[in-house]
């Protein structure tokens, strides 16, 4: 098969960052996505539903924000309250709130330090019918880094999903087969998105033969065991998985430094990158499902109702893109991607 038409696909994590960017980051994320989940890690962070309107404002002010929608989400604090959530869901605008354990990845500092801390909140998102949207990693220095997926799930998730079996919860960016049974062996209201870079790369991607900043990313890439469990999960069919780039532009020399910034960015690329996943696995067409099916079902929004074209066809990715004043250094950055959206 050299073409591919499926229903026009919507990306569920996505950083569009602020200001100067939002013009590059708006363009990418609107080729051809239909909706995406913004992520609220912004400086400051998105911690009301207030900031998430102005913020959203910005977003539809970029020249190719017209036939985009942005779906928002708030930054839960240890200090957001259960009448913050009620203002959210009225507000029509925010879709989900996000769990970021504090310290867990970029611009998590005001994050959560005790999910005991956001049980009322959990309790009126619950009620309410917001999704939680969970960066799944403990943050505890004694945890290796490779574990902390793991060691979330055990100590922070299963509880929260025991007490709150109402409530629908996203685990973002999974990357181990310990995130995949999980999310498989629960119920119903729990799901999980994938990035195009956990399926494409494992840990010797990034560190065999040099060291890679560009695949730096958290949760960060596992051994090739985990890569295709992932592989695996995505392409089943399941609908508990779907698409989510979790795309996080840092700046070319915010990367390529002695202490380089978390975060990979593919939304140049990324359903085509997809589709060469799903292509090698011999599953293309479990990618429309992926892609465009099982996150709308599960957030309990309508799919999107026009199609976009894939054809099988290389294409040179530039080394460089610009961001704002900087540039940014894509995933496949100077070589070569086998897909193309017509
Ligand atoms: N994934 C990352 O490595 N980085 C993300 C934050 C996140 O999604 O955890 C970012 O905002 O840069
Ligand atoms: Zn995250
Ligand atoms: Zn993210």
């Amino acid at each position: 098969m050299t073409t591919l038409t499926i229903i026009r696909p919507d990306d569920w994590h996505v950083h569009l960052r602020d200001g100067e960017v939002l013009t590059d980051t708006v363009r990418d994320i609107s080729r051809y996505n239909g909706r995406g989940v913004v992520m609220p890690n912004t400086v400051p962070p998105v911690t009301t539903t207030e900031l998430a309107k102005q913020y959203r404002e910005r977003i539809m002010a970029q020249p190719h924000a017209s036939q985009f929608q942005p779906l928002m989400t708030l930054y839960l604090t240890d200090n957001t309250s259960p009448e913050e959530i009620r203002t959210a869901k009225a507000s029509g605008i925010v879709v989900a709130c996000k769990l970021y354990p504090a310290g867990a990845t970029t611009n998590s500092d005001s994050g959560v330090t005790s999910v005991k801390n956001i049980y009322p909140v959990l309790n009126a998102m619950q009620e309410e019918g917001l999704l939680l949207l969970v960066h799944g990693e403990v943050t505890t220095k004694d945890v290796d880094i490779f574990d902390r997926e793991k060691a979330f799930l055990e100590n922070v998730l299963a509880p929260v999903v025991n007490d709150f079996p109402k409530l629908k919860i996203i685990l973002e960016h999974i990357t181990t087969v310990d995130a995949v049974n999980f999310v498989k062996n629960a119920g119903d209201n729990v799901a999980a998105t994938i990035t195009a870079h956990h399926l494409l790369f494992n840990r010797n991607h990034m560190l065999a033969g040099g060291i890679r900043p560009h695949f730096y990313c958290l949760p960060i890439l596992k051994r090739a065991t985990h890569q295709e469990a992932l592989i695996g999960a995505a392409t089943s069919g399941c609908k508990k998985f779907f698409l989510g780039t979790d795309s996080a532009p840092h700046a070319k020399d915010r990367k390529e430094s002695s202490c380089g910034c978390a975060g990979s960015y593919t939304a140049h690329a990324a359903l085509e990158l997809y589709a060469e996943v799903f292509d090698k696995a011999g599953k293309l067409e479990s990618l429309e499902a992926f892609a465009s099916f099982n996150g709308p079902d599960f957030y309990g929004l309508p799919r999107n109702q026009d199609t976009v074209t894939l054809v099988k066809e290389s294409w040179d990715v530039p080394a460089t893109l610009p961001l704002g004043s900087n540039v940014i250094v894509p995933i496949r950055g100077g070589e070569k991607v086998e897909w193309k959206v017509k």
